[in-house]
């Protein structure tokens, strides 16, 4: 086996609120974890990683897809471990970490990811941020921050598998991303263009947003669908 997708679920999704953790709603017809794990049926093994309490709705949610499903644990980072472990056996030259709170992450963002790992041992889009950039205090602008080089991250983050391994098994204390994780252990990673498509539904908003991307992408509307 060549190249795993580990999709991280595990989160309650408390900032984007509704009846159900964000990954277990549903856009554009269908839940947003199946879109995540749909956008990555291609590749040659698929890891969810969820709460305990949502493995009945992940089955479901997964039926079809040849997916692992195993539990996380209680940050982003043990979810991210957890779902490698998962993978040891395996042995993937490569591992794609993806949040599944991005369901409409576009073939073209994966396949810029894999085809850098050719080149570095991790790779991550991400897209320059081009508004201008304030620090503010007290509701008032304190000061202006040059935006050179800043770019706004987004996942798959991919890495070589070994590599991410030891990385991940070596890493002490909180991290943002499994970038964060790589370059403490001294890894190069490449930054690849991302695309706005690739949001992460985080507040409320979000959810119609992502619908309409993968509505116009798709071509049908979640009423059609149904
Ligand atoms: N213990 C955790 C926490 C987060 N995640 C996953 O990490 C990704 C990014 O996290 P975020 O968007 O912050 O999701 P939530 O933690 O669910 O959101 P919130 O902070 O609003 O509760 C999500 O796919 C989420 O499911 C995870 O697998 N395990
Ligand atoms: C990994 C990530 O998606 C990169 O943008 C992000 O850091 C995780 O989400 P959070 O909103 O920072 O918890």
């Amino acid at each position: 086996m060549r190249h795993a997708a580990l999709i991280v679920a595990a989160g309650r999704g408390t900032r984007a609120g509704g009846p159900l953790p964000k990954q277990w709603q549903e856009v554009a017809g269908q839940s947003v974890a199946r879109w995540t794990l749909q956008a990555f049926a291609h590749l040659d093994a698929r890891v969810l990683v969820i709460h305990p309490e949502d493995r009945a709705r992940a089955e479901a949610e997964a039926a079809g897809l040849d997916t692992r499903i195993v539990p996380g644990g209680a940050d982003r980072a043990a979810s991210v471990r957890a779902g490698l472990e998962a993978l040891v056996a395996a042995a993937p030259e490569a591992v794609l970490i993806h949040d599944v709170a991005r369901p409409a992450v576009p073939r073209t963002v994966i396949d810029a990811v894999l085809g850098a790992l050719s080149g570095a041992p991790g790779a991550a889009p991400a897209l320059p941020v081009t508004d201008a950039l304030w620090r503010g205090a007290d509701g008032r602008v304190a000061a202006s921050v040059p935006r050179d080089g800043l770019f706004r991250a987004q996942t798959p983050q991919g890495f070589r598998f070994r590599a991410i391994l030891d990385a991940h098994m070596a890493h002490r204390g909180a991290a943002a991303d499994d970038v964060e994780v790589a370059r403490a252990a001294g890894l190069d990673v490449a930054i690849v263009p991302g695309s706005e498509d690739n949001l992460k539904i985080t507040a409320p908003g979000d959810f119609a947003r992502a619908a309409r991307i993968l509505e116009d992408r798709h071509g049908y509307t979640a009423r059609e669908r149904i």
